[in-house]
């Protein structure tokens, strides 16, 4: 860990400007919006409509599907479209505005020109029966497949462009920019942007400029040198422009489905596109580099869309709670904690931590209190240690409190130049410490408190660390947070509490419950605890005024 001071907080992501946009919002921001995905299937899951049902799940939403063609393909390629009749798409989607409230929707492969023209007929139609907002729309412009087969006619371009003024976002490629602005295909990414733009502003429509084919125009393979960036352009320019870090891989099949469906659910959830698409690029980065571990296929394979899920028991289907269900029961807590974690991505200084934009004071003032809590936490956990049943459980917790107290001081101290002098304990690190105190001699209740210290420190930090490079003024800190002992130890505490909830009396689960939620609302409290100004700042979405210590007994 290098001691160097963050620099020019100005680097990174240029800052999000007023975004224009036709879409109609009440002012309230579902958390569980309803998102529809009128797009083909692809059978190996990759990409289509069963990339996009799962990019909204992992997004927060919950998916529907209006299927428009039929592929045959695999990873390797696409063997046979079939597209079904449009009057059977048109009937799909007067069926789900009959009945269904419909926050957003993403739009994928059309196949054909009468199915492109009944999807804008039915976006004209937009909003009807009882609703009384406009969903809002993302149009992903599918024209030719990763593999290079074709999924659009030629005659049906036209069809597809002339959506473009139906929608709110488009996120092509860089062909698909280059056809939809009846222009040569660009190669180097300042005349994709200037492509961009000009197309925003012939259409009045965010576009989405996507670096994922940078390089391959030229005939070269993509190097890392091109980076993987993605940017918002409007009609008069670049709104934010988000670098992004070139895996070496090839588990990229259907990113572009995923991406687009992330925003339109992200959307739906924040009101904000820039927000959406920060949200979105550091998941989809995070989904490419798990891909891999998938092993679907020998071709281009899918990206892991539930990486975020990836810390949890492999099945995480509820049981009935009672005696015996104890595992089950921690992955509920964690679910139901799901609003809270959302907002502590969403925080200003989460997220200008991630961007490197971040100042160096706001990060001196959260690392001043980390190393506070971090002193008290460590003896928290030396009592958890005390009060363990078994020898590997005090031995697991004696590890803990000793790395909190070398190995993660350490890191504050050499980054801060030496110990905090003269800090007192903010109020929120004081609330938060309390809370783990009163756990008092019950060891369930004070281990369903310390965990979401690990938990969302590696959750959020695994987001954190797939948005890192070398050039990031927080790269040896976001570095830190990619460290497998850390995960490795994140799963221990979680199997312990899941013991600890399995042997423990309906009281004392329910005390845990309580313990747990609070103890994650505290996590976010600390987060948002600098002072950084933001539109997300103050825990959007989540009740602070209950994070208050949970007393044991
Ligand atoms: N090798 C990579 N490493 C990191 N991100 C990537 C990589 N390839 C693509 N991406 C990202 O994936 C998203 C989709 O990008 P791309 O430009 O490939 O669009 P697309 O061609 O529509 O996608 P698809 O591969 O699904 O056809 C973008 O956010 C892009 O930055
Ligand atoms: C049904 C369907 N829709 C979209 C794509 C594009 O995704 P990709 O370019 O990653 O193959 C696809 N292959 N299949």
């Amino acid at each position: 860990m290098s001691a160097r001071a963050p620099e020019d907080s100005s680097a990174g992501a240029t800052g999000p400007a007023p975004v224009p946009t036709r879409t109609v919002t009440t002012g309230t921001v579902p958390s569980r919006p309803r998102v529809l995905a009128v797009a083909g299937s692809d059978p190996s899951g990759g990409a289509g409509i069963q990339a996009d049902l799962k990019s909204i799940a992992a997004a927060g939403g919950y998916g529907m599907a209006a299927v428009t063609a039929l592929t045959v393909q695999n990873t390797q390629g696409v063997r046979d479209v079939h597209v079904p009749p449009a009057t059977f798409l048109a009937a799909q989607l007067e069926a789900l505005a009959d009945d269904v409230h419909v926050d957003a929707v993403k739009i994928g492969m059309l196949g054909s020109a009468p199915v492109a023209e009944a999807v804008g007929a039915w976006l004209d139609g937009l909003p009807r029966a009882a609703t009384t907002t406009r969903p809002a729309v993302v149009l992903d412009p599918v024209m030719v497949a990763t593999s290079g087969d074709r999924l659009l006619d030629p005659e049906a371009e036209r069809a597809v462009r002339d959506l473009l003024g139906r929608v709110d976002v488009v996120t092509p490629n860089l062909p698909e920019l280059a056809v939809l602005a009846q222009e040569p295909t660009v190669t180097d990414w300042a005349a994709a942007l200037e492509q961009a733009r000009r197309l925003a502003a012939r259409h009045g429509v965010l576009v989405v400029a996507k670096g994922g084919h940078l390089g391959q125009a030229a005939g070269s393979a993509a190097g890392a040198e091109h980076g993987a960036p993605d940017a918002l352009v409007g009609p008069d320019g670049v709104l934010v422009e988000l670098a992004g870090e070139r895996l070496r891989t090839t588990s990229t099949h259907g990113s572009g489905c995923s991406l687009s469906s992330g925003l339109a659910t992200r959307f739906a959830r924040t009101g904000d596109w820039a927000d959406a698409l920060h949200g979105t690029k550091a998941w989809l980065t995070a989904a490419i580099r798990a891909g891999e571990a998938l092993r679907v296929g020998e071709g281009h394979g899918p990206v892991d869309h539930l990486v975020g899920l990836r810390g949890l028991p492999a099945d995480t289907a509820p049981a009935p709670a009672g005696p015996g269900s104890g595992g089950d029961l921690v992955a509920l807590w964690w679910e139901d904690a799901a609003p809270v974690r959302a907002a502590i991505d969403d925080l200003a200084f989460v997220r200008a931590l991630g961007d490197g934009t971040l100042g160096a004071d706001h990060f001196r003032t959260y690392l001043e209190q980390d190393a506070i809590y971090l002193r008290e936490y460590a003896r928290c956990l030396a009592r958890a240690s005390e009060l363990a049943p078994t020898r590997a459980e005090q031995a697991f917790w004696a590890g803990g409190a000793h790395g909190a107290l070398v190995t993660e001081l350490d890191l504050h101290t050499r980054w801060l130049g030496g110990e905090p002098q003269d800090v007192p304990a903010s109020p929120t690190t004081s609330a938060y410490l309390d809370h783990l105190r009163a756990a008092g001699d019950d060891y369930a209740t004070l281990v369903a408190a310390v965990l979401p210290c690990y938990w969302i420190y590696q959750d959020v930090g695994e987001r954190l660390a797939a948005r890192n490079h070398p050039l990031h003024p927080y790269a040896a800190w976001l570095g830190t947070y990619a460290d497998e002992s850390f995960a490795a130890a994140t799963r221990e505490a979680a199997a312990i509490l899941r013991r600890a909830a399995a042997a423990a009396d309906a009281r004392t689960r329910d005390r845990m419950a309580a313990a747990f939620r609070t103890a994650c609302e505290h996590e976010l409290a600390f987060f948002d605890q600098t002072g950084l100004p933001g539109p997300s700042g103050a825990a959007r979405g989540a009740d602070r005024r209950r994070a208050e210590p949970v007393v044991a007994g």
